[in-house]
């Protein structure tokens, strides 16, 4: 896709598929580069073949190494060489399309990736004679603010040593990162400066800039010691009560340099920085790979940057790699492009945020999505979308509803019908089904249950509190709240978990009756088992079925930055909901014991006892 057709989203529920496109760009050889006794300008091993000719969507890079003439080609979307191209250029065919949407609500992220010493600073940040995409993005939003009256502010942070600390605010704790339940990447205590104009931007910009960790290495004098993020922040204004707040985040980021450490000269704390730099872009291309291979699980909690970029690689940002190259590195430079053509095969799902989503416009844009992957074939990536990084991973009625699982009973035929009646015009009832369903295996009970007949019992059934705030508290809604295993409640046990005879009567038959009772029980059971994960040490994890040594790092990891609300939160984790349905399996069957034991315990009086 050409960067000019990054389509405009219309506010509110549009949603588009964004590849993350990927564009190089080549310095000039630098002065200490060229040989004083020739004064000749070395050969570049970049170039480009037939641009734009072949296809206008794509190029075809020539990497040619001059002492083997070793050759290799990689397709990229634009290639900017190192003769007339200003950064101007890169940012008025890149960066400006990009901008617009963050007033839509949709984000989007900037990255510089390449070797030390391939001109990523000086493309993002800058000089005062040839200003970068940084100063260059600040602008126009400022001017676009002026139009729409919308506000502009900046936060500047760098990920050093692997810990993150807010440029801005250089007495400030370290910034936490942490992701919601929509799969957003929030960063918690980094602060937020207000930008009214450009004389202001580059005054906070260049307070960070000397914050940032720079020194003297053998291959750069420059050589940045930890990855750099702008974050331009655009909201619009709220006009009344009912007008949702838009917002848009634009990351501008200059990642630091793969080093080659026997040719940095690189000792002591240098060494150290390189050595953390490298894990971190070695994590990104792992990422990139798990992406590319559509693996179940994609290792973004390998490093604070492929956390950051989280939302950017198989998330929901727009993203543009630039991907920098020194003309005389040809080894780096095939790294950094054989990285770079692999990045361009990632799909982003583009959604505009607003603060007050409407579930309706999920709904939309996720079937949108999974038409759009079954269309391509892409089962795994559908089921990604519904998990990491995404702003599915609570169920929505068409993702599950559509899911055709094995009925744990014989239903009767009187829910069956009920089921049957419950289609797609009535959303409201089925998204009761469906938040029910997740861990109901029968989806005749659960839908039968949405129904509004039932919706009052399975409100006195269940242990839950609603937290959310209630807009409209219809029985539907209540039942939602109160049965939803994606709301975030206290660990309860019920006193009473079954309920008084009475309260079944309009069940129907016994096995009706059975059947709901049985899912009561276990939404209790998955509740309590949610509430064991966020609290239990490694070694009672471990001690659980189903849960290796490697799990309980991995769980203890993810409670660390946001606790499990639910079951399906266990999908950041990589594991597929069949993967989650075995591990509660397993931990619910661990309840039951033998046979034997459960013939001793005595049925509480309030449940069978009056049949
Ligand atoms: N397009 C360009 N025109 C002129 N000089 C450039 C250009 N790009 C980079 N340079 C120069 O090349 C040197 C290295 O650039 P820069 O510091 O931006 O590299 P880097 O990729 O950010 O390196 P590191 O990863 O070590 O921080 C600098 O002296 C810079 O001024």
């Amino acid at each position: 896709m050409a960067a000019e057709n990054f389509e405009l989203l219309a506010p509110a529920t549009s949603c588009a598929i964004s590849k993350v496109r990927v564009v190089a760009r080549v310095r000039p050889f630098l002065s200490q580069e060229i040989s004083v006794k020739s004064s000749r300008v070395p050969v570049s091993c970049i170039s480009v073949v037939d641009q734009g000719r072949i296809s206008p969507e794509e190029v075809t890079v020539n990497l040619k190494d001059p002492e083997t003439s070793r050759n290799e080609c990689y397709q990229l979307d634009s290639f900017f060489g190192q003769e007339d191209h200003t950064v101007r250029q890169i940012f008025d065919k890149e960066v400006n399309p990009l901008i617009p949407g963050l007033f839509q609500g949709c984000n989007a992220t900037v990255f510089a990736y390449g070797a030390t010493g391939s001109g990523k600073s000086y493309t993002m940040q800058g000089t005062e004679e040839e200003p970068g995409l940084m100063p260059l993005a600040m602008s126009r939003v400022l001017s676009l603010c002026e139009e729409t009256g919308c506000r502009a502010e900046m936060s500047y942070y760098e990920v050093y040593l692997e810990r993150c600390h807010d440029l801005l605010e250089p007495k400030a704790k370290e910034i936490v990162i942490m992701d919601d339940k929509e799969g957003q990447i929030h960063l918690r205590g980094l602060s937020k400066v207000a930008v009214n104009s450009m004389s202001e931007f580059r005054e906070t910009l260049a307070l960070g800039v000397q914050r940032r960790k720079v020194a003297d290495t053998d291959l750069n004098d420059v050589s940045s010691r930890s990855h750099g993020v702008l974050v331009i922040t655009v909201s619009s204004p709220v006009c009344g009560d009912s007008a949702a707040s838009v917002t848009g985040k634009l990351n501008l980021i200059d990642l630091a340099g793969n080093e080659d450490n026997r040719r940095t000269g690189n000792e002591g704390i240098r060494l150290q920085e390189s050595a953390k730099i490298n894990q971190s872009l070695f994590a990104l291309s792992n990422v990139i790979y798990a992406l590319n291979k559509n693996l179940a699980r994609v290792p973004y909690r390998e490093s604070k940057l492929t956390r950051i970029l989280q939302d950017s690689l198989g998330g929901t940002s727009r993203a543009l790699m630039i991907a920098c190259l020194n003309p005389g590195a040809y080894q780096e430079s095939v790294h950094t492009v054989s990285l770079a053509a692999r990045s361009r095969q990632i799909s982003n799902f583009v959604v505009p945020i607003h603060k007050q989503g409407t579930p309706q416009a999920k709904v939309d844009m996720e079937s949108k999505l999974r038409a759009w992957l079954e269309s391509k074939g892409k089962t795994k990536s559908a089921q990604r979308i519904g998990g990491i990084g995404s702003p599915f991973s609570s169920k929505t009625p068409c993702s599950t509803a559509s899911k055709v699982r094995k009925p744990l009973f014989n239903s009767s035929a009187k829910v069956k019908k009920t089921a049957n009646q419950s289609d797609c015009k009535r959303e409201k009832e089925r998204t009761v089904a469906v938040a029910f369903g997740n861990l109901v295996e029968n989806k005749d009970i659960a839908n039968s249950i949405a129904t509004k007949d039932h919706v009052e019992k399975v409100k006195f059934n269940s242990p839950r509190k609603a937290l959310s705030p209630i807009h409209n508290t219809n029985g539907i809604q209540k039942a939602v709240l109160e049965i939803s295993f994606t709301d975030q409640l206290p660990a309860r046990t019920p006193k009473t978990p079954f309920p008084a005879n009475e309260e079944f009567k309009s069940f129907g038959t016994p096995l009706d009756k059975f059947d709901a009772q049985v899912s009561t029980l276990k939404s209790c059971v998955a509740q309590e088992y949610v509430d064991f994960l966020n609290t239990a040490s490694r070694e009672e994890l471990v001690e659980l079925k189903g849960i290796g040594v490697k799990m309980a790092e991995y769980i203890l990891d993810l409670r660390e930055t946001s606790p499990l609300k639910s079951l399906a939160d266990l999908k950041k984790l990589g594991l597929s909901s069949k993967q989650i349905h075995n591990l509660f399996s397993k931990a619910a069957m661990g309840i039951f014991g033998r046979i034997e034991d459960l013939a001793a315990v005595p049925c509480p009086e309030t449940s069978l006892s009056n049949q």
